[in-house]
């Protein structure tokens, strides 16, 4: 089975990329720069394209590495840009224009991986969700939610009347041949007019067949004009060309084949391992036991004495060999031990003075000349970067891989590997026979005894950690007796975990902000576009949720607000996330829990169940849709049975109880946020989104791409620009209820010979009502009353966004 040419290509081409993408990295991590960010990103598309399609395992697992550092590199530095400009939303097209990219290269990309690696657990439970719900008759209700039923008369009325129109029509055809017989016969009848001059005829037929000829070949040459012209598309544009096609394929040969490699190199990871043990085994034991009785040898002819052999706690006889007289060995161990105590007593000690310093530190830093020396705060993952790359560079950046053309294992490296770890494990046995050997020279030589009493000490020591760690867990398990399986099935069956709709980020259309960066400098706030909220939607939804690795080690995000006005994709922002990572999607709004789990013990055990099970099947999204509804001002009584509130209290207990390593991330969507109470509703979401209406660029793709998915075909008579103008302050919601409206099936059958016009839509766009400015002055209005929103205000006022940290 040989490789064919493309993928040799591809093979070459991936290697390139990863090459250049890593001198980049290497640069970058020479110089942090201000354009840090924007070279990330580039680094981070690189590497994630890379990572997707290079097929050799081992280098994938460095690829791996790297590739987190990196994605949580950003989010670091995305962080630091919130807190310096103590705005959610930034924008780089001046930096775009220096290096020459398109806005494009600055989209993040979602890592193929997070769903890849995970597809047949998501698949499995999908299947279990859809298992439950069909079980218990909820897939059923929301089928008849959509299909409207009818009576039996009902539907016989109908189809009566479907047939007598039917045969009515058939009547009237029927009819209309007879006419036109008889029609015939009675012309036949009247000759004399009927034989005119042939020569006559013809002309007239060339007259109009010249006519109509010309016509069409006019009305081609115009098309072609106005594509010259660019001012229509060509019309091959949406056809897909055949070396993407091509392209494609070699893609999904190459993930073939990197689960192939993937799966070889594990099981030579075993075979290896079992040959070097068969090979090496004995030779290695052998070794180890020289070595060590040199070692006894040695220290009694420089001591007099023999030594303690060191125990498998500290790391056995390793230890010994790390290029120290055995002396100093001792010596280092009972010094380490020491410290760790004195660490240990003063780690209580120094815990409260840290604090102050830090708060001491803060009003220092207002002044402008320390501000221009703002530093950035340690990396959690530049280390892991630059750790990835030196292996890089010592390993794969020179090396020579003619030989290797699929791409397979290494199986050097392997050994290598594995060889230590077979060192290490065969040196716990030689350690055992060891100990046990210089037992019986002592006895021998020395006559000495044993003392017993240190070891009895150190167990002694042991069980003071064992107490303290069952102090620690202080959680009590609600549900300790139940499986998962149990617990996930009562969710769905409350209707607490919801199925997630299939839609991609990448699904949210829209445009991108051009000039966000040059109205800034003359202190106009631009109004962020839709897709830098999907930007931001990728960075504190997306990455975390899909690596534990940037979740752990990134500025934590545990919980997120989407506000805005009704239709601007919220929901869809929030599936998005789930979709895009495989999440759980667990359902809180005010009204799903509504007389669910009553009482403040059925509160507790809803809350426990959730987090457990969002937990331990992670990632997962709480999604708390209408969420101003638990922190309301004051309830209005339509609502009072509903207890809206509920959740209120319980809400930053959640947030206390999600660590680090819980990939879990509270979502909140919202229409009204100023109905609620400001203070407690910042104080639970972390990070707040206002998602905007889409202006007039976004609406032109809304426009144009929402019709095309809905089956319509563009063409010239279809006036996108002029609906897109028109359309100032109706959403995107609006937007695919006027499309889905008028697209019928009907209508998208006559689109041959009637092509679709802006006027249509019009119809459907009257009855509904926009988004007016007062209602958008509100979101922002609201906005500028939350915390970062006023720390902003008071940064612009001081004229100077950089003394803006300090302030906050
Ligand atoms: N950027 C977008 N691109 C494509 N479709 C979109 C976009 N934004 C929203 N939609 C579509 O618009 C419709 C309304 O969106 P969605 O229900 O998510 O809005 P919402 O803000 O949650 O509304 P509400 O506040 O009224 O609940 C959905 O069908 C969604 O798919």
């Amino acid at each position: 089975m040989g490789p064919s040419l493309p993928q040799e290509v591809a093979r070459i081409m991936y290697n390139e990329m990863w090459h250049q993408t890593q001198e980049a990295l290497n640069s970058l991590l020479d110089k942090e720069s201000q354009k840090m960010y924007v070279k990330y990103v580039q680094i981070f598309r690189n590497l994630e394209n890379v990572y997707d399609q290079i097929v050799h395992p081992q280098k994938r697992i460095l690829i791996r590495k790297i590739l987190d550092g990196v994605m949580g590199r950003i989010l670091e530095l995305k962080n630091e840009m919130v807190e310096l400009e103590l705005t959610e939303f930034h924008y780089f097209d001046d930096i775009l224009q220096d290096l020459k990219l398109a806005p494009q290269q600055l989209d993040i990309p979602i890592p193929k991986y997070f769903l890849k690696e995970k597809l047949e657990v998501i698949k499995g439970r999908e299947k279990i969700l859809a298992q439950i719900l069909a079980d218990t008759g909820l897939d059923i209700q929301e089928m008849r939610l959509s299909i409207k039923t009818i009576s039996l008369e009902q539907a016989v009325k109908l189809i009566q009347i479907a047939e007598r129109a039917r045969q009515g029509r058939l009547r009237a055809l029927f009819m209309k041949q007879i006419f036109l017989q008889e029609f015939r016969a009675r012309q036949a009848k009247v000759p004399g007019e009927k034989m005119a001059d042939v020569g006559a005829a013809a002309l007239r037929i060339q007259k109009v067949w010249r006519g109509f000829h010309q016509s069409k070949k006019t009305e081609r040459e115009r098309q072609e004009e106005m594509v010259f012209l660019g001012m229509d598309p060509p019309p091959l544009l949406n056809e897909v060309s055949a070396t993407i096609v091509q392209a494609e394929r070699v893609t999904g040969l190459r993930d073939e084949l990197q689960i192939k490699h993937e799966e070889d190199y594990k099981t030579a990871l075993d075979t290896i391992k079992s040959q070097l043990q068969l090979i090496e085994g004995a030779d290695i034991k052998e070794n180890l036991r020289d070595q060590i009785r040199h070692w006894i040898i040695e220290c009694r002819n420089l001591t007099g004495a023999f030594p303690e052999y060191p125990k498998a706690e500290e790391g056995g006889s390793a230890i010994i060999f790390s290029n120290k007289t055995p002396q100093q060995v001792i010596q280092d161990i009972i010094a380490t031990q020491e410290e760790e105590e004195k660490r240990r007593k003063e780690k209580k000690k120094e815990k409260k003075p840290v604090k102050k310093v830090k708060e001491k530190k803060v009003p220092k830093e207002k002044s402008k000349e320390e501000d221009e020396q703002w530093k950035m705060s340690p990396s959690a993952f530049l280390q892991t970067m630059e750790e990835g790359n030196n292996i890089y560079k010592e390993i794969w950046k020179n090396k020579d891989e003619s030989l290797n053309f699929l791409q397979n294992y290494d199986p050097e490296m392997i050994k290598e590997e594995k060889r230590k770890e077979l060192e290490s494990e065969i040196r716990v046995q030689v350690d055992e026979l060891m100990r046990q050997e210089l037992k019986n020279i002592k006895l021998a030589v020395n006559r000495e005894k044993e003392l017993p009493v240190k070891e009895g000490k150190k167990k002694g020591g042991k069980n003071k950690n064992k107490g303290k760690k069952g102090r620690r867990g202080k959680d009590k398990d609600l549900t300790a007796d139940r499986t998962i399986e149990s617990l996930y099935k009562e969710l769905v069956e409350e209707g607490l975990l919801v199925q997630t709709l299939k839609v991609n980020l990448s699904d949210y259309i829209g445009e991108y902000s051009y000039l966000g960066a040059t109205l800034r400098r003359v202190s106009i706030e631009p109004m962020p576009s839709l897709l830098d909220v999907r930007q931001l939607i990728a960075l504190y939804g997306v990455l975390p949720l899909g690596s534990a690795d940037v979740h752990q080690n990134a500025p934590l995000v545990k919980s997120l607000l989407l506000a805005g006005p009704s239709g601007v994709g919220k929901k869809m922002l929030v599936h998005a996330i789930c979709s895009e990572t495989g999440a759980n999607l667990f359902n809180l709004s005010a009204e799903n829990i509504a007389g669910k789990y009553p009482g403040k013990s059925g509160l507790q055990m809803m809350i426990h169940v959730v987090l457990k099970v969002a937990r331990q099947l992670q990632p997962s999204v709480v999604w708390i849709g209408d969420t101003e509804k638990t922190f309301y001002k004051k309830v209005p009584n339509a609502e009072r049975t509903n207890e809206p509130k509920r959740l209120k209290k319980h809400l930053p207990k959640i947030l206390k109880l999600l660590k680090p390593n819980d990939r879990v991330l509270i979502v909140g969507t919202t229409r009204r946020p100023f109905d609620a109470e400001i203070q407690s509703f910042c104080r639970v979401y972390q990070k707040i989104i206002l998602v905007p209406r889409p202006d007039y660029a976004s609406r032109y793709v809304l426009w144009q791409q929402i019709i095309q998915r809905h089956g319509g075909v563009i063409t010239s008579a279809l006036n996108i620009s002029c609906l897109a103008k028109v359309t100032d302050g109706f959403t995107q919601g609006h937007i695919v209820r006027v499309v889905r409206s008028v697209l019928t099936d009907r209508r998208l059958r006559q689109q041959q010979q009637k092509p679709l016009i802006a006027m249509e839509f019009m119809g459907a766009l009257s009855t509904m009502d926009p988004i007016y400015q007062e209602e958008e002055d509100s979101f922002k209005n609201w906005y500028a009353k939350t915390p970062m929103g006023k720390k902003r205000a008071l940064a612009l006022m001081g004229g100077n966004t950089g003394t803006a940290k300090d302030k906050g």
